[in-house]
C-alpha cells in the first residue's frame, strides 16, 4: 500500500522558501516534485546544473519517511550532505569516509523503524548488503520508506557512459518493495539509456511520469580550436585567458570588480586531461606564467587534494584554474566556473558534456573549449579498445558467461565506442551548431537558440579554415596507426 501523507498544495512554495531558501521554482521542478509526491515513479532528465535534486529533497522533506538515495560519487553524496545539513534537514549517509560509530548510528536510527533521518545517501554497493536491505524491510513494513532516488541513474545502463555493475542490482528496490516510488535523474541519457534505465529499474511504466527537459545551456559558448601533434596548444590557451584578465583591467571593469572585491585574476576554471602528468605539468607552466593553477589527480594526497579544492571553490588567490583529470567537478556546486577546457578529446560524448557543463552555472556566459587533434582521436580509441579488451579478459577470467560473441557487440562497448564516434564527428563537424549536435546526441527535440554562442554560428568560414589549417592530415594519422606509435602512449 502506498505511503500515507497529508499535505496541501501551498506547502511546496512555504518549503522550498523556508527550507531550500529558493525564492521560487524552476520551470517544472514543481510539476516534478508533485508527480513524485503523487506516488508515481518520475524519470528525470534534465540539463546539468537545471537543479534536479531538489526534486527529490524536498519531496522528502514533506513526505512522511525517509528517502533513500543512491548516490555513484563520494563528492556528489557529500556536497549535497552538507548543503543540506546546512539547511538543519536531517540527512545521514553511509560509505567509506564515515566512521564506523556514526554508521552504527544512523543503523539504529533505521531499525527502529521509524528513522529520524529523512534523507539517507548511499551507495549503490551499500544496498546490495544484506544488513541495510533487512533494515529497509523493518522500516518499509512500517510504511516509512517514502521514496527511493537514483541520482546519476545513467550509471545502470551499459549503453551509458559511466556504466557501474553495482547499479543494476538496484532492482532490488522494486522488486521488494512495488509500492515505494522511485525517482531517477541523470543529465544525460539517449533513449536507448533511458530504455534501459527503466527496464533495469523494473518500473512500472503505468505508473510513470516521464520529464525529459532540455539538454540546452545557451550561455554556454561552445567551441572547438584544431591542433596536431606537431604544435603545443598551451599558447593558444594562455593568449586566451592573458587577454580576459586584461578586460578584467578595463578601468570600467575593475572599478565594477573592485566594488564586488573580487580580483582582475580570477576567472575560475576547469582545465581536463586525459594524463595525470598533464596536470602536474601543464599546472606548473601555467604558475610560472602568472596564472594561478594547481593540478588534482588521484595520485596526489588528500591533504593535497583538499587544499587545492578548497582554494579553488573559495575563489583564493593561486588557486583560480584546476588542472584535473577527468570526473572532477561532479557534485562541486561552484556557481561562478568561467570556462572549461578540454585539452584533449574527452572519453565520452555524455563526459564532455557533463564536464563542460560544470561551467556557468550561475547563468551567466561561460567559455567550453576543446583542443581536438586526430592524433588524440585516435589515442583516445586505442584507450577505450585496451580497457574493453582488458574488461572482457577479467570477465572471462572470472568465468562470467556473457553473451556476448565478441568486444563489439558488448553493450558496453558498443555504447562507449558510438559515444566517442559521436564526440569526433562533433569535433570534426563545421557546418552545424554545435547546441544542436548536444541536443541531437541525446534526442531532444527542441529547437536549441544558440545565438551565436558557438563557433560554427558565430564565424562559419573562420572555423573551416581554422579546421583546414590545424589539423593533421588523414593520411598522416593512418601511418601513425599503422606503425602503433600510440601504443606507447598512456
Ligand atoms: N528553484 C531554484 N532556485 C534557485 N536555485 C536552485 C533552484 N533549484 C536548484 N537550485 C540550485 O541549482 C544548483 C544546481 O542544482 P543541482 O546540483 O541539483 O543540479 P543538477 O541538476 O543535479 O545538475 P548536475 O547534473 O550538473 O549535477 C544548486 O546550487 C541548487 O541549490
Amino acid at each position: 500500500m502506498p505511503v500515507q501523507r497529508q499535505r496541501s498544495k501551498p506547502d511546496l512554495e512555504f518549503t522550498l522558501r523556508q527550507v531550500f531558501g529558493k525564492p521560487s521554482f524552476r520551470p517544472i521542478q514543481r510539476e516534478v516534485i508533485e508527480a513524485a509526491l503523487d506516488g508515481n515513479d518520475v524519470f528525470l532528465q534534465a540539463a546539468t546544473s537545471f537543479g534536479k535534486s531538489l526534486c527529490f529533497q524536498l519531496p522528502a522533506c514533506i513526505d512522511y519517511g525517509i528517502t533513500v538515495v543512491v548516490s555513484p560519487l563520494l563528492a556528489l553524496m557529500n556536497n549535497q550532505v552538507a548543503a543540506l545539513r546546512a539547511a538543519n534537514i536531517q540527512v545521514a549517509t553511509i560509505n567509506s569516509t564515515v566512521p564506523k560509530t556514526v554508521k552504527d548510528a544512523i543503523m539504529a536510527d533505521l531499525k527502529t523503524g521509524h528513522p529520524q533521518t529523512r534523507l539517507l545517501y548511499v551507495t549503490p554497493e551499500f544496498c546490495a548488503q544484506d544488513h541495510f536491505r533487512r533494515v529497509l524491510r523493518v522500516v518499509h513494513a512500517q510504511k516509512e520508506l517514502a521514496r527511493i532516488a537514483i541520482d546519476e541513474a545513467h550509471c545502470i545502463s551499459e549503453w551509458g557512459h559511466d556504466f557501474r555493475p553495482s547499479f543494476k542490482d538496484l532492482n532490488f528496490f522494486k522488486q521488494e518493495f512495488p509500492d515505494v516510488p522511485m525517482i531517477c535523474c541523470t543529465a544525460t541519457a539517449t533513449q536507448r539509456v533511458r530504455d534501459d534505465i527503466i527496464a533495469t529499474l523494473e518500473l512500472d511504466k503505468r505508473n510513470l511520469k516521464h520529464f525529459t527537459m532540455t539538454t540546452s545551456r545557451p550561455n554556454l559558448h561552445y567551441e572547438v580550436r584544431y591542433k596536431s601533434d606537431d604544435e603545443d596548444h598551451y599558447d593558444d590557451f594562455l593568449a586566451w585567458i592573458k587577454a580576459a584578465h586584461a578586460r578584467r583591467r578595463s578601468p570600467e571593469r575593475a572599478a565594477e570588480l573592485a566594488a564586488r572585491n573580487e580580483r582582475s585574476t580570477n576567472v575560475p576554471g576547469i582545465i581536463y586531461t586525459l594524463y595525470r602528468r598533464d596536470c602536474e605539468i601543464l599546472a606548473e607552466r601555467l604558475t610560472n606564467d602568472g596564472i594561478g593553477a594547481k593540478p588534482y589527480h588521484a595520485g596526489l594526497s588528500n591533504e593535497q587534494k583538499d587544499d587545492h579544492l578548497s582554494g579553488w571553490v573559495a575563489n583564493r588567490e593561486g588557486y583560480d584554474v584546476i588542472v584535473a583529470t577527468t570526473a572532477f567537478g561532479m557534485g562541486i556546486d561552484k556557481d561562478n566556473v568561467r570556462f572549461v577546457v578540454h585539452w584533449q578529446i574527452a572519453k565520452s560524448f555524455e563526459g564532455y558534456y557533463q564536464e563542460a557543463g560544470r561551467a556557468g552555472r550561475d547563468g551567466k556566459a561561460s567559455l567550453c573549449i576543446v583542443y581536438y587533434s586526430r592524433e588524440d582521436r585516435d589515442r583516445g580509441a586505442n584507450m577505450l579498445a585496451r580497457a574493453q579488451e582488458q574488461k572482457m579478459r577479467q570477465e572471462m577470467s572470472r568465468g562470467r558467461n556473457t553473451d556476448y560473441d565478441n568486444m563489439n557487440t558488448h553493450p558496453d562497448s558498443n555504447g562507449r565506442a558510438n559515444s566517442l564516434l559521436y564526440l569526433t564527428k562533433y569535433c570534426e563537424a563545421t557546418g552545424v551548431c554545435r547546441h544542436r549536435m548536444v541536443a541531437e546526441y541525446f534526442g531532444d527535440k527542441t529547437v536549441v537558440p544558440c545565438n551565436y554562442a558557438c563557433d560554427h554560428c558565430k564565424d562559419q568560414k573562420g572555423l573551416e579554415i581554422r579546421k583546414n589549417n590545424g589539423l593533421a592530415s588523414e593520411e598522416w594519422c593512418l601511418t601513425q596507426r599503422q606503425s602503433y606509435s600510440y601504443d606507447e602512449y598512456d
